[in-house]
This record gives structure tokens, sequence and C-alpha cells, in this order.
């Protein structure tokens, strides 16, 4: 069954520097079909992994402390363009575009054409967001199949640097600690992004890209 998705306005500041306590961030997670979308979602909502999810889109919300704060996560778990209207797997919809506050963007390490249309998808949101930079994840899920791997971790990475996006590899199976650090790694730069700039990201910035991709090897 397929669950029409219509996206909620925000309601309330998206400030971080006022005084409110309760902030929310819109995450889009986008990927091939079968990568871990749904459980990746799953896993955080629940902390469980449980094994079948379904052909459903929809927008999920949740809400977490980070720092002391409370942040509601709206989490949209949407369906692989190739199951939507478009044939193009890089697609996204402006609906979409306009909605997110941070991507994450998932393929499976053992799955090459889930990397590749990653790939497609990070060209397609540096070329759209070109001047509103929304930050971006990449995920590289299923890590307990190294058996199975196809995509090594460096390639992971270098796509990552180059199109300076954050990179994990998890499995959402195995463990949910690495999913938290996703969606707070996330949040963290959604909250950079917001701060309005003095000027160039700085040394501080450049520290936070670089550390993002090499620094967290093992998430779990
Ligand atoms: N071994 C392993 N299997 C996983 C992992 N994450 C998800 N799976 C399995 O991969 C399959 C697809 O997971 P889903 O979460 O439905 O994938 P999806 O990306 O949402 O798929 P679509 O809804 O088709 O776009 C399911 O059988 C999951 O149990 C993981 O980390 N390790």
């Amino acid at each position: 069954m397929v669950v029409q998705v219509t996206p909620r306005i925000r309601q309330g500041s998206k400030s971080m520097e006022g005084r409110e306590q309760k902030v929310e961030a819109n995450v889009l997670l986008l990927g091939a079909e079968n990568v871990g979308k749904s459980a990746l979602t799953v896993r955080f909502l629940t902390r469980r992994f449980i094994g079948e999810y379904g052909d459903i889109e929809s927008i999920y919300s949740h809400c977490d402390k980070i720092d002391g704060r409370e942040i509601c996560f709206n989490i949209w778990d949407s369906l692989c363009p190739q199951n939507t209207k478009s044939n193009d797997p890089g697609y996204i919809t402006d609906q979409q575009l306009e909605w997110t506050d941070g991507f994450i963007l998932v393929y499976s390490i053992c799955d090459r054409a889930s990397f590749n249309v990653v790939q497609k998808q990070v060209q397609w949101i540096r070329q759209a967001k070109a001047k509103i930079s929304a930050p971006i994840i990449i995920v590289g899920n299923k890590r307990d199949l190294q058996h199975r791997r196809a995509v090594s971790s460096e390639e992971g990475r270098l796509l990552a640097l180059s199109a300076d996006c954050g990179f994990f590899e998890i499995s959402a199976a195995e463990t949910y600690h690495g999913v938290l650090v996703v969606f707070h790694e996330l949040f963290d730069l959604i909250r950079e992004s917001r701060v309005p700039k003095k000027g160039a990201a700085g040394f501080k910035g450049i520290v936070r890209s670089m550390s993002a991709v090499f620094g967290r090897k093992r998430t779990e």
C-alpha cells in the first residue's frame, strides 16, 4: 500500500538562537529501493529492527533531546524514484526540495547500483540547492554484510568529501547507535546552516567537515 505524503507546514520558528526550547528539523531520506531507508527510520523512531517494512511513504515525527533541548524531527521516508512517476533514479521533487532542512542519502554497501543512485541525487541536490545548501549525510547501510560488500568505504568517503557531505557506514539491522549518530550529526549541520554566515566557513567549519568524513570510521 502506498500512502500519499502531505507535507506539514512547520509551526514555530526556525531560529536556533532564539529562546525557544523546541526546535523542528525536516529530514528527507532518499536512496534506491531496498537499501534500508525504512529500516533506518524505524530504528530511529522505535530503536527496533523489524525486518520487513513494505512500500509505505510517510512523514513521521519524533522528538529527541540534544544538548538539553527538545528537537522534533519530521522524517520523510521517501519511495525510491523508480517507484514514482519519474524513472530517473536521481529525481527529487520540487516539493521535497522545498520541504527539507537536511538530507540523508542511503545506499547499501552490497549494491553498487544504489551507490550510483546516491551519486546522482547528490548532484541533483547540489544543483537545485546551490544557494540554500541544505546539509547532506551519505549513509552506507548494511555494514553487517561485509562478505557481500560491493562499495568500499573509501568510495563512500570520497563521494562525501567531493560534495561536502557527511559520511557514515552503519548497520540498521545490528545497532541503534549508528542510526542515532547519523540523525544527531545531521541536526548539528542543520543548526549550523541556520546560523547566518558572517563570511567564509572558517577554520572550525573546515575541521568539522573533515571530521564528518574522516573522523568516524566506526560508529557502533
Ligand atoms: N542485513 C541487513 N539488512 C537490512 C539492513 N537494513 C535493512 N535491511 C533489509 O533490507 C530490506 C529493505 O529494507 P527497507 O528498509 O524496506 O528498504 P527501503 O530502502 O525502505 O526500501 P523501499 O521502500 O523499497 O524504497 C529489508 O529486508 C530489511 O530487512 C541492514 O542494515 N542489514
